[in-house]
């Protein structure tokens, strides 16, 4: 059995259907007493959470589904109305995360996308019927956060104020994402510490504001 299957289980047993919250603390109770695992967690969510509140969002695309612990972390604090597309590259933790999100009850909240992200963001406005984004959570592979950012603004996804957060800047690390955000003169740009997924270690988000 997989970890990820370990973390499936271990919500299905012990947190409650239909209870989006009781799957994060699940997920999170399991990350630090049993198995560490590359959600965003408990630490860096609530800041994520604060981000969501303040945006708003109507429109949301995550790129990085993993077992859909900050889909549900996010759709949770969204209007019914929203629209929250998640793209995830590995089928097996596109399966977790389906199961997941359904025994959190959020499977007609959440479009789920089992793609290579490079090849599906050409396709979101025809495809999925998006105009633009209001905001973008990346926390994907880190050597592809500039590539798909950078794909976002050709494919005219990101408008004026959109807000774009992204995980890991210190660790594993961004940088060449971190500096084009910071340098590039497209955004506004401010990086907020925090800790690591179920760790004291130091990590953070980068919150970019496109400027349209
Ligand atoms: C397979 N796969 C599905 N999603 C992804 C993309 N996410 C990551 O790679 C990722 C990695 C780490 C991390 C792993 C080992 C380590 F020693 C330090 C950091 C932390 C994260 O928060 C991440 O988001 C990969
Ligand atoms: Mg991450």
């Amino acid at each position: 059995m997989s970890k990820e299957q370990r973390v499936l289980r271990y919500v299905q047993q012990n947190a409650s259907r239909g209870d989006p919250d009781s799957v994060l603390a699940a997920v999170d109770k399991f990350g630090w007493e049993t198995e560490w695992a590359m959600n965003v967690g408990d630490v860096k969510g609530l800041i994520l959470d604060r981000f969501v509140k303040e945006t708003a969002p109507q429109t949301m695309l995550e790129l990085g589904t993993y077992m859909g612990y900050s889909a549900i972390r996010v759709v949770r604090l969204l209007p019914e109305t929203a629209k929250f597309l998640t793209v995830e590259f590995n089928p097996e933790n596109a399966a977790i995360a389906n199961e997941m999100i359904a025994f959190a009850g959020l499977q007609n909240r959440i479009i789920q996308i089992t793609s290579d992200s490079a090849d599906v963001i050409p396709q979101l406005k025809k495809k999925y019927d998006v105009d633009t984004f209001d905001m973008v959570f990346i926390d994907h592979w880190k050597d592809v956060y500039v590539r798909d950012i950078k794909l976002l603004e050709t494919n005219n996804l990101l408008r004026k104020g959109t807000v774009v957060v992204a995980d890991n800047i210190i660790n594993p690390g961004a940088p060449e994402y971190a500096d084009y955000v910071r340098t590039c003169g497209k955004y506004d740009s401010t990086f907020h510490e925090s800790n690591f997924e179920y760790s004291d270690d130091i990590d953070g988000l980068e919150k970019s504001v496109y400027r349209g």
